[in-house]
């Protein structure tokens, strides 16, 4: 089940610029900042009540942040939903004709478990599910 949206992504060029600029916006400072090399990506995130927002900037080339940038400039790049069961959430979304950009569940950022849904089946908007690596789950 979809519990609440946990963050909106925003593809950013320059990190500092981006931080500078949204820090001025919501009055507040990001809460971390995490590199996430599997994804090519840098993030940093402001907490805004009950959700969060991500700036990723790319890490390398490949990042797919970089080839959104390059496609569609920066914006808005996913919404991402907080799951209770990852793979559970995965199973019944596949069942409904979702396609599973990763078919496992991947390590993410701020202590998340992660997978992507196509843009092609959700009208353009690209879907991350998230879940909270529990303690109990990293043993
Ligand atoms: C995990 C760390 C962190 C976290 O929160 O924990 C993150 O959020 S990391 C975020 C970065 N990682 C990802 O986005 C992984 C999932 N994304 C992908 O695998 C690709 O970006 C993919 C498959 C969505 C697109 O890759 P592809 O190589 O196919 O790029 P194309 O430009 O050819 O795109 C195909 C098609 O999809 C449209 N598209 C691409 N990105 C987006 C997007 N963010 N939102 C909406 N639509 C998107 C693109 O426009 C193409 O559509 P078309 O109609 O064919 O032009
Ligand atoms: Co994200």
């Amino acid at each position: 089940m979809m519990l609440k949206v946990e963050h909106i992504g925003i593809a950013v060029r320059e990190m500092e610029k981006s931080k500078d600029l949204f820090s001025k916006l919501f009055n507040k400072t990001a809460y971390k900042e995490e590199a996430v090399e599997s994804e090519g990506v840098i993030t940093s995130f402001f907490q805004m009540g009950e959700t969060k927002i991500e700036l990723l900037e790319a890490s390398n080339d490949n990042s797919p942040i970089a080839k959104f940038i390059q496609k569609k400039g920066e914006g808005i790049h996913h919404i991402a939903y907080e799951v209770e069961d990852i793979e559970l959430e995965m199973e019944r979304l596949k069942n409904e004709g979702f396609t599973l950009i990763n078919d496992k569940p991947k390590k993410g950022a701020d202590n998340k478990m992660v997978c992507f849904l196509h843009p092609k089946d959700t009208n353009g908007v690209l879907i991350e599910l998230c879940q909270e690596i529990r303690t109990i789950d990293a043993e």
